[in-house]
């Protein structure tokens, strides 16, 4: 197995004028080529602090962290990674091949190889015909699928997203979740994926890292017992529904760590 993401005693605080916030403290992981790796956790757990840092766009404060066996700011420099944030980020005065083009001209991509690449990844993301459409002419689903597009344009085999689907509705997120496994099935990809919804992490994932506040830490991690092909009535099984009560024990169990009520 080839080891993408492999972080040991990783912690990560940020200085502030109210004193320090660990954010990350003492974080055992490794994801390996082809995982699909849910965060789950309360608000404040670390979750986006962890993607970004992966990510290279926060610092770790100890311990060891590499990507594709790099140092995160070399990995980012190979563009490792592709990232889909909480909300789109589409700009609103380019088309959605425009926006899908954006990292690929600042890339130095000729338009020949930009165009064969905005083809390949709308057509991934189930979005081919919309390409002249400005981003306000689509639904919050088909905003979300452009700026997946967007994250895989530049092919890299790991995939940072985070809360992508949070703000949408059940329904267009039960879509966009059988949508994005099947994707996922199809290009092979490394997932790190960021929800709080433990329905959508357990239908989603191989691995579920359920985390916990005031530090931030690891406080459970679940394989997931499921098979690769899942149908979204699976959800209904009591394999399901046993993987999910044990991610709701693992985020009981932080909170009570931490002095909270449930
Ligand atoms: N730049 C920063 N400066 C100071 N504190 C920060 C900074 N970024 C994050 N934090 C703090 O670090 C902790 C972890 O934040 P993070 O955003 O990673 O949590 P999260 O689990 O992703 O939360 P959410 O589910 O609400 O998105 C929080 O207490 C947050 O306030």
């Amino acid at each position: 197995m080839t080891t993408v993401v492999s972080a040991q005693n990783l912690g990560l605080t940020f200085p502030t004028g109210d004193g320090d916030i660990v954010a990350l403290s003492d974080v055992n992981l490794t994801i390996n080529k082809g995982d699909f790796v849910s965060f789950i956790g309360p608000s404040g757990c670390g979750k986006t602090t962890f993607l970004r840092a992966i990510a290279d766009l926060e610092k770790p404060t100890s311990g060891t962290l590499s990507v594709n066996g790099m140092t995160p700011e070399q990995a980012r420099q190979a563009r490792a990674y592709g990232y889909v944030f909480q909300a789109a980020a589409l700009y609103p005065w380019r088309t959605i091949e425009k926006n899908i083009a954006l990292p690929l001209e600042i890339m130095g991509h000729s338009p020949a190889e930009q165009s064969e690449r905005i083809a390949r990844t709308m057509e991934l993301v189930n979005l081919s015909g919309f390409e002249k459409k400005y981003p306000w002419q689509l639904s919050g689903g088909m905003q979300q699928r452009a700026s997946i597009a967007r994250a895989l344009a530049f092919d890299a085999d790991l995939l940072l997203m985070d809360e992508p689907f949070g703000a949408l509705d059940e329904i267009v997120r039960d879509h966009l979740n059988s949508e994005l496994l099947k994707l996922w099935e199809r290009t092979q990809k490394t997932i790190c994926f960021v929800t709080h919804s433990i329905p959508e992490a357990v239908y989603l994932s191989t691995r579920i890292v359920v985390m916990s506040p005031r530090p931030g830490r690891v406080t459970d991690i679940i394989e997931s017992t499921l098979p690769r092909d899942r149908p979204l009535d699976i959800r209904e099984t009591p394999e399901f529904l046993a993987i999910a009560a044990r991610v709701r024990e693992g985020l009981r169990a932080g909170h009570s760590y931490d002095g909270g009520a449930v």
